[in-house]
């Protein structure tokens, strides 16, 4: 089976009279140490595959196999353990404590996490060796988001989900957070999932997963990804 597998997933939410479907039967594998790009318009649905993904939110109906384990129907406390160890989460918005350094903030995460890597070991591959001592608010946009995939890929997780990972960032900066990206699947045998709506990012993925209307459009596998260095946007 599939490292991931989505099988006819479905989520709606109730809105005063109305209902809206966020998936509209949703089915998608990822397979393990895959780098896959979740990619369509703002409000197809991709962030309510991500928190279904990631534990934050159950589906209605439909299932989700995580390293054979059917997630879907776990109870809160087994979502809370999952969330917890399992998967490694990367925002936008970086969501660092202010008042930690870099190492503090990694470290914090990998002390939630019973199988942690060693944290220095961490910072090193993420290439902030030099600035693990410094505050967010002395790293630039690039450097917190390393800070951020370090605590994320510190807990040594099943799965590392990434929401617009590269939103906030210039196009270098973006395509050094991709290539980060990109090797820690390759590396780590890491299952990456990115979500975005940036097109430009496709070429790179191993396999594209296309949500369009609540519904998975297209499922493109790519035999030889791009490397980053050869994307434009
Ligand atoms: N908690 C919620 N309550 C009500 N409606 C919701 C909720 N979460 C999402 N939706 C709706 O579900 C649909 C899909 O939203 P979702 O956030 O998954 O899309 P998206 O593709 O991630 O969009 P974006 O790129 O803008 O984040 C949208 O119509 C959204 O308004």
């Amino acid at each position: 089976m599939s490292y991931v597998k989505v099988i006819d997933e479905y989520k709606r939410y109730t809105m005063g009279e109305s209902e809206i479907v966020a998936n509209n039967g949703i089915t998608f594998d990822v397979e393990q140490g895959q780098f896959a790009v979740i990619l369509g318009p703002s409000g197809a649905g991709k962030s309510t595959v991500l928190n279904i993904l990631g534990g934050m939110d159950s589906p209605d109906e439909g299932h989700v196999y995580v390293d054979n384990k059917d997630i879907s129907q776990y109870s809160k406390k087994q979502l809370t353990a999952y969330r917890r160890e399992d998967v490694g989460f990367v925002f936008q918005f970086y969501n660092l404590v202010p008042n930690l350094t870099a190492r503090e903030n990694v470290e914090l995460a990998s002390q939630i996490s019973p199988d942690a890597l060693d944290v220095d070991e961490v910072m090193e591959s993420v290439g902030l060796t030099e600035r693990r001592d410094n505050f967010p608010a002395q790293l630039s946009g690039g450097e917190q988001q390393r800070v951020a995939i370090a605590r994320a890929l510190a807990k040594n997780p099943k799965l590392l989900l990434c929401d617009e990972p590269t939103g906030a960032l210039d196009i270098e900066t973006g395509k050094q957070i991709l290539r980060l990206l990109q090797n820690t699947a390759r590396e780590f045998n890491t299952t990456v999932i990115v979500i975005t709506h940036n097109a430009q990012i496709a070429p790179m993925a191993d396999r594209v997963i296309y949500i369009h209307d609540a519904k998975v459009k297209e499922i493109v596998e790519n035999p030889h990804p791009r490397s980053v260095d050869d994307i434009e946007w």
